[in-house]
């Protein structure tokens, strides 16, 4: 449990902040009260048993939420001090400062190529030399250009599931988005793709600031400087991720983390 580091000197440490957040499906309330400073540059873990909230504490985070209908919340998030709810903030422009990777792998039915570069090609941008560029830059950060770099032009389906999820993070980056979110980017995965993708993380993080929920405790140790333990839709205990799992303040928490319950 080594990888807990420092933020890197300037870094915000409550570039992304949850102010006092609830949200609702309908009648159901799925989160309650949550308050949280997530610190720019560093790896933030969300772990809990399932249905106490992490995916969609996560998926407001880019107000991915707001497609389902029927839904409401209460408080805010804010991103660099600006609420993601503020009337001038538009949600395709959100998206590009905070993209996804979710749990089931999805490239698009084209190459590798046209994959990475998906966001620019809707945004109308055709420049040769700017798109080369993005995909080796993307596939690069996202420790999979040696693999690719002779058949960019292949399908995305020929590649295996690890290949797949690590285009899939070339893909979310390609627009330089300032934060990333990880819906258990692993849970598709072998343990040897899991490694990789693991590894990338930790490099990546120097690039985002990333949120990652993840069932797998050993994972959130291997790949997370801080994490948040919620249950039932509130957040139990916040903090690194060495006291989180070595010396956790909360008897909720110690109980989830020596598997009493799941
Ligand atoms: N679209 C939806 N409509 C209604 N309720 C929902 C919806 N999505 C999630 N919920 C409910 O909100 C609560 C939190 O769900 P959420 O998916 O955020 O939990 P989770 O911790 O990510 O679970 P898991 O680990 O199983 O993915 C659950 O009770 C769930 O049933």
């Amino acid at each position: 449990m080594s990888v807990f580091s420092k933020p890197p000197e300037g870094a915000r440490p409550d570039f992304i902040r949850v102010d006092n957040f609830s949200f609702h499906y309908g009648e159901k309330q799925a989160i309650f009260n949550i308050d949280m400073a997530i610190p720019e540059n560093q790896v933030t873990a969300l772990i809990g048993p399932s249905g106490c909230g992490k995916s969609t504490l996560l998926r407001n985070m880019n107000r991915m939420n707001d497609l389902v209908e029927g839904v409401r919340h209460e408080g805010d998030i804010r991103i660099g001090g600006v609420s993601l709810y503020d009337p001038s903030i538009e949600v395709i422009s959100l998206r590009k400062r905070v993209g996804m990777v979710f749990q089931k792998y999805n490239p698009f039915a084209k190459s590798i190529y046209e994959n990475v570069i998906f966001s620019l090609r809707v945004a109308g941008r055709s420049k040769r030399s700017e798109l080369d560029e993005t995909v080796e830059r993307s596939l690069r950060s996202a420790a999979l250009w040696d693999e690719v770099k002779d058949r960019l032009h292949d399908s995305a389906f020929g590649l295996s599931g690890g290949q797949q999820q690590r285009l899939c993070i070339a893909r979310a980056i390609a627009n330089q988005p300032e934060i990333l979110l990880m819906d258990e980017p692993c849970a598709a995965l072998d343990p040897l793709a899991t490694l990789k993708i693991e590894q990338l993380i930790l490099s990546l993080k120097k690039q985002f600031t990333i949120v990652i929920v993840t069932h797998n405790m050993e994972q959130a140790t291997r790949c997370s400087d801080r994490t948040a333990f919620l249950y039932m839709g509130r957040l139990i205990e916040f903090g690194e991720t060495m006291q989180i799992f070595e010396n956790p303040k909360q008897k909720e928490t110690e109980a989830y983390i020596t598997g009493r319950f799941s």
